[in-house]
């Protein structure tokens, strides 16, 4: 590995006599690890824990994960593990018992979203953005995955969150950087570093930072986070946030034996991921309080005039049975597609919706097309789905995997209805059974390509 001299000249001075042992280890392979969605499926005993997140653990070595049907069904995420920090962050800084705003700007593919999912209450909003429109359906996918029902996704540039202003309580903001923490993993990272890239990367972050900071509340929480170690991306930016605004850095708590290396620069306090220190690859986090405080609102008292539109009675009364508790949810209708959001954050997702470019919102439910009733694949993979509402056929690994890859399939029973398929206990999505025919109704778009090989392997790692 070819490492450019003025990072290396940097690194040295960074690291002084750990240096050495930095390098070596970016020549050792990058470790494997996993975050669990624990409304899907139980603790992992048996595997070696991420010391720093629950729920997470590293494998012993990679395996073919498109071949792993439960990895389709959102019942865990495949994550580098330093990124799983921000569990460290969220539970220290924050009280997320409470009913909260929390906002991934930079959410593509989900990694941070799908966690956030998972940590902050049923009572809380989370919007994971992503500004790039590709990206942000990759970002849908893997939260309709994850099945959590209070997330929405916008595909908005920063600028936009000026529109809501001290709107959310906690921000994380995982800035695109200089990769350097990725050089492992991607050797291609390396081709494209260069000291103006560098420069680049931390004028981009101050702007998105500086864009996006009137949408945190006073009192509110940023998390700042890169994959990269030079200063200027980081400690520097942090600080110079911070001096622009009125803000107050935090001090995490850490345990020794983590590895986790605080820096203390430039009045900041930093946390920096290190290969020879942590099974993980480079990162940075920090984490500002805004102060200050919050401003009348000049709201005014006059009834609210709502965009989201609600579903029709009619419509509703089909499909509510599909979601269990149907009372705790707003039904929505787009055209065809009705979706249920928490009631409790409706008028938040309604704010959203007025400002920001949504994509997707809480749990797509059902399409309806006249009388004709079509559950939609989100519902599947819903943790919030109600089972007993649909006949369930269960697949062995070979027929979960022609169903994922959308092939014609058949299961050996006959009817006339729509029926849940499961691996393992788990929903995979649904399909229509005319007669002894089947129609396979998994997204397209989210088809598994891959040829399946003569062997298939032994099934689920979970
Ligand atoms: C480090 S990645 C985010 C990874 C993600 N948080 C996760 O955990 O899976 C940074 C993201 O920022 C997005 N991005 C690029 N330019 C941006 C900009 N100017 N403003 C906001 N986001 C941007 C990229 O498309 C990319 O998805």
């Amino acid at each position: 590995m070819e490492l450019p001299i003025s990072f290396k000249e940097r690194m040295q001075r960074l690291l002084s006599d750990e240096y050495t042992n930095f390098e070596a280890a970016l020549l050792k392979s990058a470790p494997v690890s996993i975050r669990v969605n624990s409304k899907k499926v139980d603790n992992l005993p048996d595997l070696q824990r991420v010391p720093w997140a629950d729920n997470a653990y590293y494998l012993p070595e990679r395996p073919l994960f498109t071949l792993d049907p439960l990895l389709h069904a959102g019942c865990y995420y495949v994550q580098e593990a330093s990124s799983m920090f921000l569990e460290q962050a969220l539970n220290q800084a924050v009280d997320l018992s409470q009913p909260l705003h929390v906002l991934d700007l930079c959410g593509a593919p989900g990694g941070k979203s799908t966690h956030l999912a998972s940590l902050i209450s049923e009572d809380s909003l989370l919007v994971a953005n992503e500004v790039i429109k590709s990206r942000a359906n990759i970002l849908a996918e893997n939260i309709a995955k994850w099945g959590s029902g209070n997330a929405m996704v916008t595909s908005s540039d920063p600028s936009n969150f000026s529109r809501l202003p001290e709107f959310f309580d906690v921000m994380v903001v995982d800035a695109p950087c200089s990769g350097e923490g990725m050089f492992r993993k991607d050797p291609q990272a390396i081709n494209e570093w260069s000291e103006e890239n560098v420069k680049l990367c931390a004028q981009r972050q101050q702007r998105i930072l500086i864009d996006v900071w009137e949408a945190l509340k006073p009192g509110g929480i940023l998390v700042y986070s890169t994959c990269t170690w030079n200063e200027q991306e980081n400690e520097e930016n942090i600080s110079w946030l911070a001096a622009q605004e009125q803000a107050e850095s935090i001090k995490l708590k850490l345990d020794d034996a983590w590895g986790v290396v605080p820096s203390q620069m430039k009045g900041v306090e930093g946390y920096r991921f290190y290969p020879h220190r942590i099974q993980g690859e480079g990162f940075f986090m920090a984490v500002l309080r805004k102060t200050g405080d919050v401003e009348v609102s000049s709201k005014s008292s006059k009834k609210k005039k709502y965009k989201l539109q609600h579903a029709g009675k009619k419509e509703k009364a089909l499909v509510q049975d599909w979601l269990q508790e149907a009372d705790k949810y707003e039904w929505l209708q787009y055209g065809e597609v009705i979706s249920a959001l928490p009631a409790n954050l409706f008028e938040a997702a309604d704010e959203v919706y007025q400002n920001l470019h949504v994509i997707y919102a809480g749990t797509e439910v059902a399409e309806a097309n006249g009388k004709k009733l079509k559950p939609m694949h989100a519902l599947a993979l819903s943790q919030h789905l109600n089972k007993d509402a649909f006949t369930i056929i269960d697949m062995d690994l070979e027929l979960a995997l022609k169903y994922l890859r959308k092939e014609d399939i058949s299961l050996n029973s006959s009817g006339n209805d729509w029926v849940l398929l499961q691996y393992k206990n788990i929903p995979l999505g649904f399909a229509k059974q005319i007669g002894n025919r089947v129609n396979n109704y998994y997204p397209k778009e989210w088809r598994i390509r891959m040829e399946l090989p003569a062997e298939l392997p032994e099934g689920s790692i979970i």
